[in-house]
């Protein structure tokens, strides 16, 4: 269930000496809800509880005609767009859900369409369960099958290269999200801020980039837009709010990152979102350039 975090760029937020001026931190940014297909409320109970722009995350099922009515569903229940999730093939291979013997939480949105009581002879339930509904084959060219279901705009999540940029926007996505899914599903994939502006370039501003996975402060979200990101995804920070301290806690992580991102910008003498450039950030190649000079 991330959050996205869309900074707008509609109010001045420090006048040109940095202080900061009048706007409240609910006006820097607007926050999307990207709600899982694997969440344990259906999608029609969140829908009729949260009134903020929500999109659906999806992965394909290998019975595409449960996919597609779930597809459907989300369509008539508001939301704005699908997020597929393209880097999940397969579950990764995730040693700690085996150890801790994780239990499959309810599968709220696919209760009486899928069965999900299922007893892995290796790995845990929740590998065996995925890997048992999801379709492992489902590839660019299926993404035509998807869009000739729904009008609703298909982001795609999980690239993390200038190459699959091309293709997601040879197929026709409506925007990318540079994810490795929070690190769960393959080790040794890059962190995602270090390969955004790769993928920045390749897309040359023809739809948006997002950047998910890490974001933890403010700081983080200005180096994500410095770099070319038009908005953010943030996962474990609301979960651990949720835990913490329920509703409000959600509502506090959400506050804190946008204070922070407001302290950021006064900090570094943006007034406005789109003065956050380019230059206020050093990458190590940006290092590696300068001492050639
Ligand atoms: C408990 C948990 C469940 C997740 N479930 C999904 C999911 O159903 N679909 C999906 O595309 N990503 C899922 N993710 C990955 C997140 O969408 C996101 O990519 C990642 O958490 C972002 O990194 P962050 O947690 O560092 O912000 C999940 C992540 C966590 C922590
Ligand atoms: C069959 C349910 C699988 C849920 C997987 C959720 C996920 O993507 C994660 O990272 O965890």
């Amino acid at each position: 269930m991330p959050v996205m975090i869309a900074p707008t760029s509609r109010h001045k937020l420090a006048n040109p000496s940095g202080e900061i001026a009048t706007a409240r931190a609910a006006s820097t940014c607007n926050t999307i809800m990207v709600l899982s297909i694997s969440s344990t409320c259906t999608l029609e109970e969140v829908a009729s509880c949260c009134n903020a722009v929500r999109f659906f995350q999806l992965c394909v099922y290998k019975r595409r005609d449960i996919t597609a009515k779930l597809v459907q569903r989300a369509e008539n229940n508001g939301y704005k767009a699908i997020v597929l999730t393209g880097d999940s093939p397969r579950h990764g291979g995730r040693e700690a859900d085996i150890k801790n013997k994780i239990i499959i939480p309810e599968l709220k949105n696919v209760e009486g369409l899928l069965s999900t009581k299922i007893v892995a002879d290796k790995g845990s339930n929740l590998d065996a369960l995925a890997n048992q509904t999801r379709d492992p084959s489902f590839s660019w060219e299926d993404i035509g099958w998807l869009k000739s279901i729904t009008k609703l705009p298909i982001l795609i999540k999980g690239l993390l290269t200038h190459e699959d940029a091309l293709k997601a926007l040879e197929v026709g996505a409506a925007g990318i999200i540079v994810s490795n899914h929070g690190g769960r599903q393959l080790d040794y994939c890059p962190p995602t801020i270090s390969v955004l502006e790769e993928v920045v370039h390749a897309v040359g501003g023809k739809v948006p980039v997002f950047l998910d996975v890490g974001v933890r402060q403010g700081t983080d979200i200005f180096k994500a837009m410095a770099l070319g990101a038009q908005a953010v995804l943030v996962g474990r920070p609301v979960l651990y709010g949720l835990a913490a301290k329920g509703e409000n806690g959600v509502r506090r992580v959400l506050e804190m990152l946008k204070e922070e991102l407001e302290l950021t910008m006064a900090l570094s003498g943006c007034s406005n979102v789109k003065e956050i450039t380019r230059s206020h950030v050093r990458t190590k190649h940006d290092r590696q350039l300068l001492s050639l000079l």
